[in-house]
């Protein structure tokens, strides 16, 4: 291997692993030791789940993700959406490849230090679909947590596809020990119903459910500053009431969240003076906690 192999001299923004040299302790592991050995490094695992595809859930996930940052916290965030990954998107990363060392793989490292690792990264096209099979999925997801130099982190933040298929089961039976599962729901029946379904999955693996999310909660009118209730609200909370799990709280529609997710740019981190950016830091504040 050529010295530029092992340079991990920052690059565009990007940055070396802590101590600059690879793993070698992590050589002749098998896959389990691995995932064991890198996630003992993490202090808490979350779960970003959604019985419902297009209710937020890869929003929050960035957000939720940034929220902690600002807060101070090292972080990662970890895109396993074989399907339709969109964290490269959001966080304006297409075409990005992280770098391969002799054990692994470096996480992207963006703005405010936040490592970020995404099945789209590995894809030669974004819009390469994945068609895996249940083995090979398995066998990706345990790499991404095994495989990926994640370092030393306070938290690891998991965004999945939605639904409760072989990714969340993958990943709660290969870290048993993740704090649990944040449920992102938008208010109206026709989602908090298939999303009471997240709750239940979690409850039969044992994942704690840390809360429930109502994303989309009523629209403020930039103009009058008004709650236009566009798809209703309190949907969510009364979701958790009757699953009789935590209710985290609310993030309003705004058409600005929209035009950040599709610049890349996160939210939160550049319009701060929002309510929806104060929803995400107040939804993050029990998480300081755990
Ligand atoms: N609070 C919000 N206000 C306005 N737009 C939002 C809000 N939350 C998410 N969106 C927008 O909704 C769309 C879907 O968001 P996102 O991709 O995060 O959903 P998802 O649940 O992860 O979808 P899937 O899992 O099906 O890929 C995006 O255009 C995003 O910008």
């Amino acid at each position: 291997m050529s010295s530029k192999d092992t340079d991990h001299s920052p690059e565009n923004g990007e940055c070396p692993v802590e101590g600059g040299q690879p793993d070698r302790s992590m050589e002749n592991l098998s896959d389990d030791e691995k995932v064991k050995r890198n996630m003992q490094r993490i202090a808490h695992k979350i779960l970003v789940l959604s019985g419902k595809g297009g209710v937020g859930k890869s929003t929050v996930a960035v957000n939720l993700a940034i929220a902690l940052a600002l807060e101070g916290k090292r972080v990662g965030l970890l895109d396993v959406d074989f399907h339709g990954p969109s964290i490269p998107t959001l966080l304006h990363l297409e075409g990005r490849r992280p770098q391969a060392t002799e054990t692994g793989l470096l996480p992207i490292l963006i703005q405010g230090g936040m490592k970020v690792m995404s099945l789209g990264f590995l894809l030669a096209k974004p819009e390469d679909a994945v068609i895996w099979r249940g083995p090979l999925k398995i066998h990706a997801i345990k790499q991404l947590l095994g495989d990926v130099e994640w370092g030393e982190l306070d938290y690891l933040v998991i965004d999945f596809p939605p639904g409760t298929g072989d990714e969340p089961l993958t990943v709660a039976q290969t870290i048993p020990e993740a704090d649990g599962a944040v449920v992102v729901t938008t208010p109206q029946d026709v989602s908090t119903i298939d999303v009471s379904k997240s709750v239940t999955f979690c409850r039969q693996l044992n994942i704690p459910v840390l809360g429930v999310i109502e994303n989309m909660s009523g629209l403020i009118c930039p103009h009058c500053s008004k709650v236009i209730d566009l798809f209703k609200q309190g949907g969510g909370e009364a979701m958790a009431r009757r699953m009789e799990v935590p209710f985290l709280g609310r993030v309003p529609l705004d058409p600005q969240i929209v035009t950040s997710s599709d610049e890349g740019k996160p939210f939160i981190y550049y319009h701060q003076n929002t309510e929806a950016a104060a929803a995400f830091k107040r939804i993050v504040e029990p998480l300081l906690d755990l």
